[in-house]
């Protein structure tokens, strides 16, 4: 796939359904008392690993990812080792899940996931008394959960992650007592807004969530479009010299905005007006070509958007002075180190950038020139290089383009649409 540049770019779009909040509809209205009515799921490969997880251990789904209904699930142990794919989201959650739910359930991933940590979510589950077995001394998939009886606890979290929250958050739905998480920053909130509205004896303060075991109303549940797909039209619209860009019925859920915010403050042209918040705040993002200064990165910004950070090299590269992000080093721990295969593409690219331990410094006003990048299997990697080859002198080729099907299958063609 080579990505070339153009000379205007206009759009008045929508983006593909929220990942986040579709694997949790998936997952939490299978909990629920009755039947539930979810819309706008996202089909992607790594919702698809969810539906397929969950199909195993007893979930019942009819209808189609526009308009899906989901009855109480009959849980049952899988006749066979369950397949998350690439996706983080579907192991670790549903590693809480299964941890209160009888039964032996072997979890598995690809590659990229079989690298990624697991300690994060074994060990708290193991706390509430789960009997859990990963390879690596605990620390990796594949892993074993025999599910049984919990007990609720405290869990500190040293590292602010809403799949561990989330986790814990589920097997403390079938708990002994009350549960509760603490997170050093507060993470994605999704989890805690669908529980809430169907009717979970939560207690939410500030980082502090607590939760009791209790029944679940079904939902009725409408997904606004996602937050982290739309970021790379609205980098590109803010970069391009002649780019004006609409995004509609899109999440902006305060702890996933991040980005957005960071993008204003380095100067950018962007207007975000939520519209309706039902649990989900959701609305309109406007962008359009912007002269921007280059910053050093809120890290208190970083949870709310550490699927975006990679955009923000970019901007750098573009932006007026030095941009610096620091408090980032979770990117390590994606679907590929998001830090080094940002770092080395770029310089692939001929453009100059610095590698921190837990982040990346990049001075501005460069060019891209262009050439071939290697997107390490990783989506978001992908997309970052496609924004950057509209954005070069030369166009981009990028090695390992079809890794979009994990979030955004039809990426390359909205791309093509925007640059008409
Ligand atoms: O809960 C979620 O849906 C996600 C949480 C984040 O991961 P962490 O929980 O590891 O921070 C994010 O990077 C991932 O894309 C989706
Ligand atoms: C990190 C991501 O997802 P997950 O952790 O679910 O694999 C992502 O989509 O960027």
């Amino acid at each position: 796939m080579k990505i070339l540049p153009v000379k205007k770019v206009r759009a008045e779009m929508e983006v593909p359904p929220d990942k986040s909040i579709s694997h949790r509809a998936l997952i939490l209205s299978s909990m629920a008392e009755g039947r539930s009515i979810v819309h706008n799921l996202l089909e992607s490969g790594d919702t698809l690993s969810t539906l397929r997880v969950m199909k195993e251990i007893g979930a019942r789904f009819s209808g189609d990812f526009e308009r899906m209904e989901i009855m109480p699930a009959l849980w049952k142990e899988a006749a066979r080792p369950l397949d998350c794919g690439n996706s983080g989201t579907t192991a670790r959650i549903i590693s809480g899940l299964l941890a209160g739910t009888p039964g032996l359930h072997i979890l598995f991933g690809d590659e990229s996931l079989s690298r990624r940590p697991m300690k994060r979510v074994i060990e708290p589950l193991k706390r509430m008394g789960a009997l859990i077995f990963a390879r690596n001394n605990d620390t990796l998939l594949p892993l074993s959960i025999k599910g049984g009886d919990l007990h609720g606890c405290t869990h500190d979290l040293q590292v602010a992650s809403a799949q561990v929250k989330s986790a814990i958050l589920l097997a403390g739905m079938k708990a002994e007592g009350i549960t509760t998480v603490i997170e050093p920053v507060p993470s994605r909130d999704h989890t805690e807004r669908m529980l809430d509205s169907m009717g979970a004896k939560m207690k939410i303060n500030g980082r502090i969530v607590s939760i009791e075991r209790g029944e679940l109303n079904p939902v009725f549940f409408q997904i606004p479009g996602d937050v982290s797909s739309a970021s790379f039209f609205l980098v590109l619209a803010i970069l391009h010299p002649d780019a004006s860009i609409i995004v509609r019925n899109v999440g902006l859920n305060e702890r996933r905005t991040g980005l957005l915010k960071t993008l204003k403050k380095m100067g950018a042209e962007i207007e975000w007006t939520v519209e309706k918040t039902s649990p989900e705040p959701c609305g309109k993002i406007v962008a359009k070509s912007s002269r921007l200064t280059g910053l050093e990165i809120d890290t208190g910004l970083v949870p709310s958007m550490i699927d975006e950070i990679p955009l923000l090299a970019l901007a750098g590269a573009k932006a007026c002075g030095t941009t610096v992000i620091r408090g980032a080093g979770e990117l390590r721990k994606k679907e590929s180190d998001r830090i080094t295969s940002t770092v080395e593409n770029f310089r692939k690219l001929g453009v100059v950038i610095e590698e921190l331990e837990d982040g990346f410094s990049i001075e501005g006003s460069q060019k891209i020139v262009g050439g071939r990048i290697d997107s390490a299997g990783d989506h978001r990697i992908a997309m970052l290089f496609a924004v950057a080859g509209i954005l070069s002198e030369e166009g981009i080729e990028i090695g390992g383009a079809d890794s979009v099907r994990i979030s955004y299958p039809q990426f390359f063609k909205d791309i093509a649409e925007v640059c008409r």
